[in-house]
């Protein structure tokens, strides 16, 4: 990165919030500082008007290396070092809390969300003519860290064929290899979310 990642975590925290994904402080995002450390957002910060002051830097073995005064990290923080341990191209990770995606966790099966069959997957990496691709789905538990092993576990089997997962009840997670691809695969998830939610609304099987 050769800006301070800081800086352009705060601004897709303000444009997250504004498309109402992070409302209530919900939601956390972070970016590797290298490939040992990365930058997260601080707990419970409001997330349309994050300052410096606002993001903890961790190292990949769960230990703070450098935080403002009174701030802690995220308390999901788990979830982005197991990303960042599986995926070695994952330099920027989004977590963000839409309706859609909570909505959506009910169309899951066997912990899978079977994705529509859009042309639009090519944005997430599926160029498959007639994708059959499912996004990891995990159960919520209150003890995040629980949340974070259930995915160590399975991303250690196979990682997802997109770059995402999602956490029942409770919001998506999407990674990319730069801040832009990170916040177009957010945002191909999302529309997928909003695509299912419609298709089921009116009945129509995709
Ligand atoms: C009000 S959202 C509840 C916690 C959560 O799921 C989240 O994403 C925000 O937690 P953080 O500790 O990162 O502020
Ligand atoms: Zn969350």
């Amino acid at each position: 990165m050769h800006h301070d990642p800081r800086t352009h975590l705060a601004a897709a925290a303000r444009d997250f919030y504004a498309r109402g994904w992070m409302l209530g402080t919900a939601g956390n995002l972070s970016a590797r500082r290298d490939a040992d450390a990365f930058w997260i957002t601080a707990s419970g910060r409001p997330k349309d008007q994050l300052g410096a002051e606002d993001f903890v830097l961790m190292n990949l073995r769960g230990q703070v290396v450098q935080a403002p005064p009174g701030r802690k990290p995220s308390a999901e923080v788990a979830i982005h070092e197991v990303v960042y341990r599986h995926v070695p191209d994952a330099q920027v990770i989004f977590h963000v809390h839409s309706i859609e995606a909570n909505l959506c966790g009910h169309f899951a099966q066997q912990g899978r969300l079977r994705l529509p069959t859009l042309e639009m997957l090519k944005g997430l990496g599926v160029p498959d003519a007639e994708p059959r691709v499912d996004l990891p789905v995990f159960a919520n538990h209150v003890n995040v860290p629980r949340i974070a092993e259930d995915m160590d576990r399975a991303f250690a089997q196979a990682l997802p064929r997109v770059p995402g997962a999602l956490i029942h009840q409770h919001g998506v997670t999407a990674w990319g290899p730069d801040f832009l691809a990170a916040r177009h695969h957010l945002e191909l998830l999302e529309y997928c979310f909003r695509y299912l939610v419609q298709a089921k609304a009116l009945a129509i099987g995709v």
